[in-house]
C-alpha cells in the first residue's frame, strides 16, 4: 500500500470526533464488527502557512468577534409557541396533548405511516435505521391560531441566533412525527426538501416519554436536545431545536411514552436582497486584512478556504454566497468587505469551486485502507453571485497544499470531513426530490491581474493566446500572459507530448517571430522549455529551434538557455549527436556536445542514470572529442561496485568496439581502466562459481505440492528416504503413481530436454518405489544424478562463459608491442596507434552493422551475439575455442551469458524507438 500515513479512527485517535463511517460500515458490513480507517492526511503544520501573510489572514478570520454566530444548533423550551395548538389531524380528529395512553396511540398510529429515509436516490423503510410514524402536513390542522403567529414569531430569533438578524427566513412545517417506545432515527443529514433550505427546526409537542434526544454532531461531542426530559419541562411546554440541515444528527431511541415533533424547513427568502451579509469586522480588521491582501496579490498569490458548511451544488449555482451558513457567510463577507476597499485590478475576484475527493479505500489486514493518494478535483467555478463560468477545467492541479486559507489550522482531511459519506450515508428523511449531493465547496481567491491565466485554464491556454494576439497586445500584455503560463506551468508538472501544449508554444514562437526582439519575452519563451525534450519535442520544435539559430540576437540571448537544456537531457542530447543531419547548422553539433560535456560533469545520480541507460559508446566513439569519451569513462570508473553492472558496461564496449573498431583501437586506452575493472569482476565471479558443490544433492528450489514428505526430501540433503505411515499398500501406491504422474509429465527424467529448456522442468530428479504391505507399507524415494549432473553442466558453462568473456576483455587490453594477446585476433591493433584526431573519426569506416565483419576483426564478440536467445542454434564460428562447452550447456541459468551485449543493443533499439515517437526520424535521416 502505497505511502499509508493513516490513523485509527476508532480507537479516536483523530481529531475530529464521531463520524458516521462507523455507524455505515456496521450496517452494510454487519459482521465486521472491529475495523480501522486508515486515511492519508496530510498534517496541520503543512496546511497553508505557519507564517506570513496566508497564515495572518488566516488568524483574522478565525478570531469571531461574534461567538454566536457559528451555533450551528441550538434550542429549548419556548413560550412563543402555545402548549396547546389546537391539534386536528385528519381521520383521528383532536388530539390531547399529551398523549398518555395506549389506546390514543393505537388510534394515531393507524392514521400515520412509517417514515421513510433517503440513501443515495433511493427511499427506504427500514426500522433499524428509523423507526418513526409520520403525518403529512395536508392532514394536519392547528385550531389555536396563536400557533401559526408563534411560528412566525419564531422566524426573526432563529435569523438572530444563527447570525443573520434581520433576514427574513420562512419557516415551512414538513411533517408531523410521532415517535413510540423503540422509535428512533439514525445518524443522518436532511435534505434540503424544497428551494432555499439551509435549516432545521424541530418543535417537540408536549409529550411524555423518555429518550428520544436530538443529538447534533460538528467535531468534538454533539450538542444534546433533551426536549425539556431532565427539567421534567417536556409535557408541558414546546421545545424547539435548530440544525443546520448538513449537520450529522440522530433521534436516540425513545424508551417509554410516546414522543411528538413537528418538523419545520427553514429557508432563505425567495427576494435575495433580503439576505442580510454580517458586518462584524471591525475597521481595524479591515485594515489589517487589507494590507495582508496587498501583500498576497504583490505575490500575485492564489489561494482558497475551506467553506466549513456543506453546500448543494442547487444552492450554491442558485444563491452563490447567499447560500452561505454561519462561519462560511462571516469569512466571506469579511474577505469580500477588505477586498472591496482596495483599487484598481489590484484586487482579488472569489469563486466558488466545486471541490471532490474521490478515494478508494480497501480492506487491507484487518483495517480500511485509503488506497493510493485520493483524487482531488476542483471543478464548476461558480461567481459569488451563484453565475457559473463556462468550461471550468479541474483546476485542483493550480492549489497546492500551501495554498490553503487555513483559519483553524487544519489538517486536510478535517478540512474536507463532511463530505465523507457520499455514497453510504443516508441523505435526509425521504429520497431527494432532486440530484442532491453534498460536496465540499471551497472558496478560490484569484488575483484579477491574472484573469487571464485563470481564463487560460478555462478555456485552455492556446485559445487564450490566440485571443489574445488577434488584439496586438503590447510586450507588457503578452509578458503578463507568458507569466501566467509560467507561473500555472510551475504548480504542476509540465505535460509532455500534448499537441496542444507544442502548438501553443509554436504559436509563441511565431508571433515573437513577427515582432521586434524583445529580450524579456524572449526569456519568457525560453522559460517554457526547461528540457531538451520540449525544443524538439516535435518537428515544428526541432524547425523553431533551427529558425532561432539562424535569428542572431535571440540567440545570442538564448544560446546559453538551450546548452542548459539539452545538458540537463544527455538521453536526447547524446541521440541527436548520433543521428545529427549532415545539412544542418555545424553550430548545432557542437552545442550538443557542450551540453552533453556539460551534463557529464554534474554529480547527479539521476543524469548518470539516464546517461547509463542511453549510453552508447558508438554514439561517444563517434564523436570528434575524445574528452567525451574520458568523461563517460571516468562515470563508469566512479560507480560503487555494487551498482556496477558488469555485464551491461563489457556489452557497451564490446559493441563499440566491434562498430568502430579503428576508432576503439585508437582510444584503447581511455578505455583501459574500464576493461581493467570489468575482468577484476568477471574474475570474481569465476572465483565463486567454481566453488562448492556439496549442495548438487539437496534440491533447494525443488516444489512438490502434492505431497509435502516429498518436497521435504527433495529439499534435504538425504540422497534416500523412506516414507511410512500408510495405511496399506494401496496408499502407498497411490504416492508413487502421484510421483511417477509429476515426473513424467514434466519429462522430469529426460536430461537431455533438461539441457535444452531448463527453467521449465521441476529442479528435481528421483524415482520412487513402493514396498512392504498392510500398515508395514512404505514407498523409497531416491534421487537420481540426473538433475545434480545438470547443476554441474551448468556451473561449467557458467564458468566457460566468464572464462571467454575475461578472454575477450583481455585481448582488448593495451599490450606491449609485439605481445599481442594470445588467442585474439586482434594482433593486428597495435598498441602504438593513438589516432586522436578529428579527421581519424571521420576517416573511420562507415558504421559496420553486421556481426560477420566485426567477427573477422575481433573473432571472440560475435561468441556473445546468439547466447541470451536459448532457442536459437548458435553459430559461434570455429574462432571460439571453448564455445563448444557453452553453447552447449543450456543458457537460461547461466548469469555470464545473460544478455551481455543485448543491454547496448538494446538501448539502441529503445533509442530508435523514441527517436521514432519525436519523430525526428524523417528530419535527421
Ligand atoms: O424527531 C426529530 O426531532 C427530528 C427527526 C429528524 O431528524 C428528521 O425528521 O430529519
Ligand atoms: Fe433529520
Amino acid at each position: 500500500m502505497p505511502g499509508r500515513r493513516g490513523y485509527d479512527r476508532r480507537r479516536g485517535s483523530s481529531s475530529d470526533g464521531p463520524e458516521d463511517w462507523e455507524y455505515n460500515w456496521k450496517r452494510h458490513f454487519p459482521d465486521w464488527d472491529f475495523y480501522t480507517v486508515n486515511e492519508i492526511d496530510v498534517p496541520a503544520e503543512q496546511v497553508g502557512e505557519q507564517s506570513g501573510p496566508l497564515h495572518d489572514l488566516g488568524q483574522l478570520l478565525a478570531e469571531d468577534p461574534q461567538h454566536q454566530l457559528d451555533r450551528f444548533s441550538f434550542g429549548g423550551a419556548t413560550d412563543l409557541l402555545p402548549p396547546l395548538p389546537g391539534l386536528r389531524i385528519e381521520g383521528y380528529g383532536r388530539l390531547t396533548l399529551p398523549l398518555d395512553n395506549a389506546t390514543d396511540a393505537q388510534r394515531l398510529a393507524a392514521v400515520c405511516q412509517l417514515a421513510p429515509f433517503g440513501r443515495g436516490q433511493d427511499t427506504l423503510i427500514d426500522p433499524t435505521v428509523r423507526k418513526t410514524w409520520q403525518i403529512e402536513p395536508g392532514k394536519i390542522a392547528f385550531g389555536n391560531p396563536a400557533w401559526n403567529e408563534g411560528i412566525a414569531a419564531f422566524a426573526p430569533l432563529i435569523a438572530e441566533k444563527l447570525g443573520f438578524p434581520g433576514t427574513p427566513l420562512a419557516l415551512h412545517l414538513y411533517k408531523l412525527l410521532f415517535y413510540e417506545a423503540g422509535g428512533h432515527f439514525g445518524k443522518h443529514r436532511d435534505t434540503e426538501k424544497e428551494d432555499g433550505m439551509f435549516a432545521t427546526l424541530v418543535v417537540q409537542l408536549p409529550s411524555m416519554h423518555s429518550g428520544g434526544q436530538l443529538l447534533v454532531y460538528r467535531g468534538g461531542t454533539p450538542i444534546t436536545h433533551d426536549f425539556g426530559d431532565a427539567g421534567g419541562t417536556a409535557p408541558f411546554k414546546c421545545h424547539y431545536a435548530v440544525h443546520y440541515a448538513d449537520a450529522e444528527h440522530e433521534i436516540t431511541p425513545v424508551t417509554e411514552g410516546y414522543r411528538l415533533a413537528l418538523v419545520y424547513s427553514i429557508c432563505w427568502p425567495a427576494e435575495p436582497k433580503d439576505a442580510a451579509v454580517p458586518t462584524s469586522a471591525g475597521a481595524d480588521a479591515v485594515n489589517q486584512m487589507m494590507t495582508l491582501l496587498t501583500r498576497l496579490l504583490g505575490e500575485e498569490r492564489q489561494f482558497h478556504l475551506f467553506l466549513e458548511h456543506d453546500y448543494t451544488h442547487k444552492s450554491i449555482s442558485e444563491l452563490g454566497a447567499r447560500a452561505l451558513k454561519g462561519v462560511d457567510r462571516e469569512r466571506i463577507a469579511r474577505l469580500q468587505v477588505a477586498n472591496g476597499c482596495l483599487s484598481g485590478d489590484r484586487v482579488y475576484d472569489f469563486y466558488f469551486a466545486e471541490a471532490k475527493r474521490r478515494t478508494v479505500y480497501s480492506f487491507y489486514q484487518d483495517a480500511w485502507d485509503e488506497y493510493e493518494s485520493p483524487e482531488v478535483t476542483f471543478a464548476q467555478l461558480h461567481k459569488l453571485d451563484g453565475t457559473s463560468l463556462a468550461g471550468s477545467r479541474d483546476l485542483a492541479s493550480y492549489f497546492g497544499h500551501r495554498d490553503v486559507l487555513n483559519p483553524l489550522g487544519k489538517s486536510l482531511l478535517s478540512l474536507w470531513r463532511g463530505h465523507r459519506k457520499e455514497r453510504l450515508g443516508d441523505l435526509g428523511n425521504e429520497g431527494p426530490s432532486q440530484v442532491t449531493t453534498y460536496k465540499k465547496y471551497v472558496v478560490v481567491a484569484w488575483p484579477r491581474r491574472l484573469n487571464q491565466a485563470l481564463e487560460g485554464i478555462r478555456v485552455g491556454q492556446l485559445e487564450a493566446l490566440r485571443t489574445l494576439l488577434t488584439q496586438e497586445p503590447s510586450d507588457d500584455e503578452l509578458a503578463e500572459f507568458l507569466q501566467s503560463v509560467r507561473e500555472a506551468r510551475s504548480r504542476q508538472a509540465f505535460p509532455l507530448r500534448t499537441t496542444l501544449e507544442d502548438q501553443l508554444r509554436h504559436t509563441i514562437f511565431i508571433a515573437l517571430l513577427e515582432r521586434p526582439f524583445s529580450p524579456r519575452l524572449f526569456g519568457l519563451y525560453l522559460d517554457l522549455h526547461r528540457t531538451a525534450r520540449l525544443l524538439i519535442h516535435n518537428h515544428e520544435g526541432w524547425q523553431d529551434l533551427l529558425r532561432l539559430m539562424r535569428w542572431p540576437r535571440a540567440w545570442k540571448a538564448g544560446r546559453a538557455r538551450v546548452v542548459e537544456a539539452f545538458a540537463q537531457d544527455p538521453c536526447t542530447t547524446l541521440k541527436l549527436i548520433d543521428k545529427y543531419p549532415k545539412e544542418d547548422p555545424v553550430e548545432m553539433k557542437q552545442l550538443l556536445i557542450e551540453a552533453l560535456l556539460r551534463s557529464e560533469s554534474g554529480d547527479d545520480d539521476e543524469l548518470w542514470r539516464n546517461l547509463q541507460q542511453a549510453i552508447s559508446w558508438r554514439v561517444a566513439l563517434s564523436l570528434p572529442e575524445p574528452a567525451v569519451c574520458r568523461n563517460l569513462v571516468q562515470r563508469y570508473l566512479n560507480v560503487r561496485d555494487d551498482q556496477f553492472d558488469v555485464h551491461q558496461c563489457m556489452g557497451s564496449l564490446l559493441s563499440a568496439q566491434r562498430l568502430h573498431q579503428n576508432l576503439f583501437a585508437a582510444r584503447r586506452h581511455i578505455f583501459q581502466p574500464l576493461l581493467q575493472r570489468c575482468i577484476a569482476k568477471l574474475e570474481d565471479k569465476r572465483a565463486s562459481a567454481s566453488g562448492s558443490k556439496a549442495d548438487y544433492w539437496r534440491f533447494q528450489e525443488a516444489e512438490f505440492p502434492a505431497d509435502a514428505r516429498v518436497e521435504d526430501f527433495l529439499q534435504s540433503y538425504e540422497r534416500t528416504e523412506t516414507v511410512k505411515g500408510f495405511d496399506c499398500i494401496q496408499s502407498a501406491r497411490k504416492l508413487v503413481e502421484t510421483c511417477q504422474k509429476v515426473l513424467s509429465s514434466a519429462d522430469a527424467l529426460d536430461a537431455e530436454k533438461w539441457q535444452r529448456c531448463s527453467h521449465t522442468l521441476p529442479k528435481f530428479s528421483f524415482t520412487a518405489v513402493e514396498g512392504g504391505r498392510g500398515r508395514g507399507a512404505y514407498v523409497t524415494l531416491t534421487k537420481t544424478d540426473a538433475y545434480p549432473q545438470h547443476r554441474e553442466a551448468q556451473r561449467l558453462a557458467r564458468v566457460a562463459g566468464l572464462e571467454r568473456d575475461i578472454k575477450t576483455l583481455g585481448s582488448l587490453l593495451v599490450v606491449d608491442a609485439g605481445a599481442g594477446p594470445s588467442g585474439s585476433g586482434s594482433g593486428s591493433i597495435s598498441a602504438g596507434v593513438e589516432l586522436e584526431q578529428t579527421h581519424e573519426a571521420e576517416a573511420a569506416p562507415p558504421r559496420s552493422e553486421t556481426v560477420g565483419e566485426a567477427a573477422e576483426g575481433v573473432p571472440t564478440s560475435p561468441a556473445f551475439e546468439p547466447l541470451h536467445r536459448p532457442d536459437i542454434e548458435t553459430d559461434a564460428g570455429p574462432s571460439v575455442a571453448s564455445g563448444a562447452v557453452t553453447t552447449a550447456a543450456p543458457t537460461g541459468e547461466s548469469e555470464a551469458m545473460v544478455a551481455a551485449p543485448s543491454t547496448d543493443d538494446q538501448a539502441q533499439d529503445g533509442a530508435e524507438h523514441q527517436d521514432k515517437k519525436v519523430k525526428l526520424e524523417s528530419k535527421m535521416g
